[in-house]
């Protein structure tokens, strides 16, 4: 567990939930006011409200992420919260750049986003585990051939979508006057061709976007992926835990998956050695006792040569099955 920075107040991140929360319901209800939407109305249902990437590249992962993790909801459509069914949680679905502003300083108990967003948004969330996606790095950028220095931008305009961040790293850089740092929202790539930026700092995975924009990297100020973040003030401890387990063992499932096969009892110790498991793997004895039958854990990523190790070492009806949770430890 990694803390990151300082915070404070809660914010009425309550009122949309309660809005959402109402919309269901008469309008004679909405309209009573015994029933207005207040701050405390969702910590009065209890529910736990989880930030969620509303759209954009992260969306659709972790909705599945989340599914795999047994979080079942009904989104309505136009509503920007789910109530899950089997949980007292809410999903509440959020700008991806606003989801650590709201675990830091609102009534958001847990969320999902990039640790770029957490460092530029300067808010206090605990960082409960990596989630192996939305891998790139914050960089400086600037027009092919024109510095592999950053100091020669320092003091020049420089447009970001992270002027906390741009601000930051300049700053030590300055020697004289101060970087004009411009925030913009998006397709920040564009801004030195069209003459508003000496150079830039953006995200950069694969370099692509860069490229395409007669760009080049001149340094990088940090990497950054996807985390499972909480807020330190929360009421739902137990909760955040349960689902930090269902994440991790829905995280660990997809990375693995199951080997089956039977292999002559004097070459199991050949095949031991290719699939030792995770911990060991499970052997059975079979009805002809020159046979034993062994399941045993492997990386997705090495499945294939496995079974062709196999294979080769002997053993047969190799069967490969994935796995659609776990609970293995992290
Ligand atoms: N090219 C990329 N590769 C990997 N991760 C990325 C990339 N671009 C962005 N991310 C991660 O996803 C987060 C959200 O990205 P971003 O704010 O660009 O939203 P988006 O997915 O493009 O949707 P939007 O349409 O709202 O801009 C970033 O803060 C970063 O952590
Ligand atoms: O190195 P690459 O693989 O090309 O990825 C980097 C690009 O991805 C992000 O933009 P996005 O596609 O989210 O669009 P945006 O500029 O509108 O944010 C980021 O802002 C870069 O522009």
């Amino acid at each position: 567990m990694h803390r990151i920075a300082l915070s404070t107040a809660r914010a009425p991140v309550a009122a949309a939930a309660a809005a959402a929360y109402y919309g269901s319901r008469p309008r004679e209800a909405a309209c009573d006011p015994q029933l207005v939407p207040h701050p405390e109305r969702h910590d009065r249902r209890g529910e736990l409200l989880f930030g969620v990437p509303k759209k954009g590249r992260l969306h659709e992962k972790i909705v599945g992420m989340l599914k795999g993790a047994g979080l079942e909801y009904k989104r309505e459509a136009r509503l920007d919260i789910a109530h899950c069914r089997d949980l007292p949680v809410s999903l509440v679905f959020l700008p991806a750049a606003d989801i650590a502003t709201y675990v830091g300083e609102g009534d958001v108990d847990m969320g999902i986003t990039g640790e770029d967003i957490i460092a530029e948004s300067e808010v206090d969330v605990i960082e409960l585990m990596r989630l192996g996606m939305g891998k790139c790095r914050l960089s400086v950028q600037a027009p092919a051939g024109s510095t592999q220095d950053p100091r020669q931008l320092a003091g020049k305009r420089v447009v970001t979508s992270f002027p906390v961040l741009t601000k930051k790293y300049f700053a030590g850089l300055e020697t004289g006057a101060e970087t004009k740092v411009k925030c913009i929202s998006g397709s920040v790539e564009a801004s030195c061709g069209l003459g508003l930026a000496d150079g830039i700092v953006d995200l950069v995975e694969t370099g692509t976007t860069m490229r395409a924009a007669g760009l080049e990297e001149v340094s990088v100020i940090m990497h950054t992926e996807t985390v499972l973040i909480a807020n330190p003030h929360s009421h739902h401890k137990e909760l955040i835990e349960l689902l930090r387990k269902r994440i991790s063992g829905f995280i660990t499932a997809s990375r693995y998956m199951m080997v089956t096969y039977n292999v002559p009892r004097h070459l199991l110790h050949v095949a031991r050695q290719i699939t030792p498991g995770k911990k060991s793997p499970s052997i059975q004895p079979l009805e002809d006792e020159a046979w034993v039958a062994v399941s045993a854990l492997v990386e997705k990523s090495k499945a294939a040569t496995i079974m062709d190790s196999l294979e080769a070492a002997g053993a047969t009806d190799i069967l490969l099955s994935a796995i659609h949770s776990s609970r293995m430890g992290d």
